[in-house]
């Protein structure tokens, strides 16, 4: 590979429980939750172009270039640092999109990591953080790269060790807004705080669970299956549903008794992410 393209992953990431503490006078809400990624994701192929041109060369169904987050984080870099270059970006989607498992939030950490080496930007991943924020709750945690308890709407970020069992991901076929969710009357906003160690003795929940499974029936038919082979949680705002497992043989064989209708995949979970592991092997 050369220092004029760049291919990245962007993985996806797991809530493990979501407490919701609070609501802040502008709307946003006050969360408690554990972050890991999964060495499952989309792929962003970066090409250097000298003409200051940005062109996302793939299409998503349903949202315009100018609205893709990754378009959004490379002219934010762009506008942060004064960079005056360009990039083709091509992207590989693999990740169910609405699916709690940050696709999108991670495609444009992605990119800032990506763009901030292709164009020599120098910015710190603090300062990577902070423009990512703007572009969504959840990509701090992908620019960071590390497992980790957060609080605050999600950028109070506690790096932290975490067992990495397989996960068997289903992603039942509906499209959760988070906006929605968070809108509903009904969502449960003032569980008490709990500390790490408290989760690690009793665990935590989903307070997103009940409002999501009301909405959606096949997410609450979806969760019933699934729970009749483990503990079945849901990540974010759904629709993904999730359980762990020791190894990797024992997450496939549940999936191989899912239907075949339902859309599922097997990943590791892991406390640093695979865009970070990337980066350093380059390096
Ligand atoms: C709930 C979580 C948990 O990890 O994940 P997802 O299910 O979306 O993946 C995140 O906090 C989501 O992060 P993200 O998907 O980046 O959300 P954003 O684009 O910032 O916000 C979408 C909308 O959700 C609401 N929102 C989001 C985060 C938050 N802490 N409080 C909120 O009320 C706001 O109405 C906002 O307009
Ligand atoms: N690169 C992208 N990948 C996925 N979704 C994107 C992207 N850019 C913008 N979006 C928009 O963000 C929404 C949420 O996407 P996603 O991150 O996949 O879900 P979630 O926040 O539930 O994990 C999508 O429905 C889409 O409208």
């Amino acid at each position: 590979m050369n220092s004029t393209t760049l291919s990245l992953p962007a993985p996806a990431k797991l809530n493990l429980f979501l407490h919701i503490t609070g609501r802040r006078a502008n709307g946003y809400h006050e969360l408690q939750t554990l972050f890991q990624f999964l060495d499952y994701g989309d792929t962003l192929h970066f090409s250097l172009r000298d003409d200051g041109q940005l062109n996302l060369l793939t299409e998503l169904a349903g949202v315009d270039a100018e609205d893709n987050l990754i378009i959004r984080a490379a002219r934010l870099l762009r506008e942060a640092s004064g960079c005056q270059l360009g990039a083709d970006i091509r992207l590989d989607k693999i990740l169910p999109m609405g699916g709690g498992i940050g696709g999108g939030s991670s495609d444009a950490a992605t990119t800032l990591l990506g763009l901030n080496q292709l164009w020599q930007t120098g910015l710190s991943l603090e300062q990577l953080a902070e423009l990512g924020i703007r572009l969504g709750a959840d990509v701090p945690v992908f620019v960071h790269g590390k497992a980790a308890w957060a609080e605050g709407v999600g950028e109070k970020l506690t790096p932290v060790e975490l067992d990495e069992p397989w996960f068997l991901v289903v992603a039942p076929a509906c499209h959760v807004s988070t906006a929605e969710i968070f809108s509903d009357q009904r969502l449960t906003r003032d569980t008490s705080p709990i500390t790490l160690s408290a989760f690690h003795e009793v665990g935590g929940r989903n307070d997103c669970l009940p409002v999501v499974t009301t909405r959606y029936p096949e997410i609450r038919n979806t969760l019933i299956l699934l729970n009749k082979y483990c503990e079945a949680k849901m990540t974010g705002t759904g629709s993904c549903l999730f359980g762990a497992f020791p190894n990797e043989r024992e997450a496939d064989k549940v999936r191989a008794r899912l239907p075949a209708t339902l859309r599922s995949f097997v990943a590791r979970g892991c406390n640093v992410s695979p865009l970070h592991r990337e980066l350093q092997k380059q390096a």
